[in-house]
């Protein structure tokens, strides 16, 4: 054996069919990447699936994607910056699809970079799409929620450096840890109005749509990041499908406040034997084409 096993295919159900009928989840950043595949879990489910996000290329990849699978979908523009414009999306969401029963907060923006050449705007930028984003988009879903007498379910996507911190990822570290600790206050406020509120954060799920430095296009490159997860490979993202619609699911009515790691035991790896240290600068050289930002 040379790590844990592979998970069962794409496709394969995990809780029943119709889970999620008759409800409307929508999800930040569902367009692409993990948050195409949490989005298409829940259709498979039975959900009507709702994508948020900026640009209409986004908006296609993810409809047909959800389509594929039978299930409504709809796709409405968003800057999850904008607590103004979440407010139309909702009520665009809610006259097309009805009123949102799920929320996943998966959009985020994120580039690594040594922390002192990361500019003012690029700062904002990642931190206002990670941590502000979901303060809007997770209140202004609490708020039509409790007014219509609806329970729900809240997934905020975090990332296991939230605890760690690491290198290169000074902004999208530091808004993650702030989505995690909003998860918990959240959670305690909204469970008398029946809004369970947990995280996810994924390890390594490298795929097509992260910025080139942030994938692996090569199998050797996809071998080497691989090597360094004790599972002995990375994730797949329909296996962030399954946690997202579990933790989301009447399954897990009792669970709230928790932020639940998927990352094939890669953020325990770390001893007091470890490999070369591997200053921020050499583990994340600038791309040929970066700005000159000096
Ligand atoms: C397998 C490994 C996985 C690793 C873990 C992954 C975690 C993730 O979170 S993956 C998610 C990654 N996805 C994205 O980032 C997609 C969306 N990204 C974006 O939209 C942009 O990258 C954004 C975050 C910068 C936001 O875009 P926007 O608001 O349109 O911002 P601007 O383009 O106007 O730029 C604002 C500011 O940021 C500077 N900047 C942008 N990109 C970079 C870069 N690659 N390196 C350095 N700085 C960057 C940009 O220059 C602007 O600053 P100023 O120059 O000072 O004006
Ligand atoms: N891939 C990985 O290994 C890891 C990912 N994660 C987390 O998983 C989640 C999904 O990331 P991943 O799929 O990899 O990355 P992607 O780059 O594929 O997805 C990011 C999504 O966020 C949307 N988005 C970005 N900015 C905004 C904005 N201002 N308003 C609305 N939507 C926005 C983008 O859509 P559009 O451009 O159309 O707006 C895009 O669909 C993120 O929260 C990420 O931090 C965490 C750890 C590891």
């Amino acid at each position: 054996m040379s790590g844990l096993p592979v998970p069962p295919p794409l496709g394969t159900a995990m809780l029943p069919a119709g889970t999620f009928a008759g409800q409307v989840v929508a999800v930040t950043g569902g367009g692409t990447g993990l948050g195409k595949a949490i989005a298409v879990e829940f259709a498979r489910l039975g959900a009507a699936v709702a994508v948020l996000s900026r640009k209409p290329e986004h908006h296609a990849k993810g409809v047909a994607a959800i389509e594929v699978v039978g299930a409504k979908a709809g796709a409405f523009a968003v800057d999850v910056r904008d607590p103004e414009a979440i407010a139309v999306a909702f009520d665009e969401v809610e006259a097309a699809l009805g009123p949102v029963d799920v929320l996943v907060n998966n959009a985020a923006g994120n580039f690594p970079q040594p922390a002192e050449d990361i500019s003012p705007r690029g700062w904002r930028a990642v931190t206002d799409i990670v941590l502000d984003g979901t303060f809007f988009a997770s209140t202004e879903f609490a708020r039509r929620a409790r007014a219509g007498g609806r329970p729900g379910a809240v997934l905020n996507i975090a990332a296991t450096y939230a605890w760690t911190g690491g290198p290169g990822t000074a902004h999208s570290a530091a808004a993650k840890a702030g989505v995690v600790n909003l998860t918990q206050s959240l959670a305690v406020e909204w469970a008398p109005d029946g809004i369970r509120v947990n995280g996810l954060a994924p390890g390594l799920f490298p795929h097509e749509d992260v910025p080139p430095q942030m994938r692996a296009d090569t199998p050797e490159g996809l071998a080497s990041l691989a090597r360094t997860v004790p599972a002995g490979r990375v994730g797949s993202p329909h296996e962030l499908g399954w946690a997202a619609t579990f933790l989301c699911s009447p399954y897990a009515a009792y669970l709230t406040g928790h932020t639940l790691v998927l990352d094939g035991g890669n953020w325990l790896r770390r001893g007091l034997r470890m490999p070369d240290f591997l200053p921020v600068r050499e583990q994340f050289p600038p791309p040929p084409d970066a700005k000159d930002r000096s």
